[in-house]
């Protein structure tokens, strides 16, 4: 099922939240919004959903308007940060929920309903736990029980808002490999809501990258960062260097990430004369700040710890040492954009 965007508005007051949005979302691609708290994501994800009305502009699922469609009717799948399951229902009768609730006519059979039930237990990996209760179950099987029942009723969109916010680091990673292998196997058109960019770019198929209610820019994973459209973009995918320079037009701003910047020894005439500040090693990688020479701004290197180690051996660095850096990649925007 495809999703269409048109010109959608959403104001909260005075605030625009949602302006003038267009997005097209392909059958069976998992898409990414991405963006700051606030930049409006999830009044997106809830109007795509049917759960917000939209001030103007439309919504279409395969083509057809749905704007007024109503949720039930969208046939969409939803998991929150905190969907909380029936805390007096086993994980299968969790599941099972959605297929129950149904109105006789369209109601499987308890014989169907159960073998369902046994097949996204087996998918969401969970055979073992269908007879738990929910408190009984880690916060990570949690959100996984709550994409089967999501799943169960086979929306024709699955919308996950924040899926693995309250998770640890450790687990995050292991749900989002383990979701995007999933999306692999059903190839269900999902939206979901992030404002971590490493997730999105695991994840993601495409990622919209969301500002202040406008959508930045739109892409694979290397698109928007190899490619960014924007400053905000490039900012928001990584940590990023700017220098300023005095031009006659006024004032330009360079940008260079962090691992982009070599150490060499001597000047040349791309290069940057700067001065060793400190070094902060945080499991692989070490992180160099220097001072520039030119301004005394600060500018950070990031090299794995053992190419670190080599290359303070090699020129004998420590904080005061005089080098020089070398860009492999600088990346300019028109005028006056920082
Ligand atoms: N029901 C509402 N009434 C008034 N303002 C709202 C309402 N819902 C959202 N907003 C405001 O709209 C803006 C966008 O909110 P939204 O939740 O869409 O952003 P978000 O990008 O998902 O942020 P977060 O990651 O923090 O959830 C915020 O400034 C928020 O305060």
């Amino acid at each position: 099922m495809s999703i269409e965007v048109r010109h959608l508005v959403k104001r909260f007051g005075p605030l625009t939240v949602c302006d003038h949005l267009n997005l097209d979302i392909p059958s069976g691609e998992l898409v990414a919004l991405l963006g700051p708290s606030g930049s409006g994501k999830t009044t997106l994800l809830r109007m795509i959903a049917g759960l917000e009305q939209p001030d103007e502009g439309s919504v279409l699922f395969h083509g057809e308007d749905a704007t007024e469609v109503s949720v039930r009717e969208r046939n969409v799948g939803f998991v929150f940060q905190h969907y909380a399951l029936f805390g007096h229902m086993t994980v299968a009768d969790n599941i099972a929920f959605g297929l129950r609730v149904r109105p006789r006519a369209s109601r499987p059979s308890e014989a169907t309903i159960r073998e369902k039930v046994q097949e996204l237990l087996h998918l969401v990996q969970l055979d073992t736990l269908a007879g738990r209760f929910p408190h009984q179950i880690s916060g990570g099987q949690r959100q996984r029980v709550a994409l089967a029942r999501a799943l169960a009723v086979e929306p024709k969109v699955l919308l996950l808002d924040e899926p693995f916010g309250a998770l640890d680091a450790k687990v995050r990673k292991e749900l989002r490999r383990w979701l995007r292998r999933l999306h692999d196997e059903m190839h269900v058109t999902s939206v979901f809501v992030t404002h971590d960019q490493e997730e999105a770019m695991e994840v993601a198929d495409r990622i919209v990258v969301m500002n202040q209610g406008r959508i930045e820019q739109e892409g694979s994973p290397d698109e928007v960062y190899d490619q960014p459209a924007t400053p905000f973009v490039l900012k928001f995918l990584g940590d990023v260097n700017l220098f300023h320079r005095r031009t006659d037009a006024g004032e330009a701003v360079s940008y260079v990430r962090p691992h982009e910047l070599d150490i060499v020894a001597q000047p040349q005439a791309d290069t940057w004369s700067v001065t060793l500040s400190q070094t902060l090693t945080v499991g692989p990688n070490t992180r160099i700040e220097f001072l520039r020479e030119e301004d005394g701004s600060l500018v950070d290197v990031e090299l794995s710890r053992e190419a670190w180690r080599g290359l303070q051996r090699e020129l004998g660095l420590a904080p005061g040492s005089r080098v020089h850096l070398q860009p492999r990649r600088v990346t300019r925007f028109g005028q006056g954009s920082a």
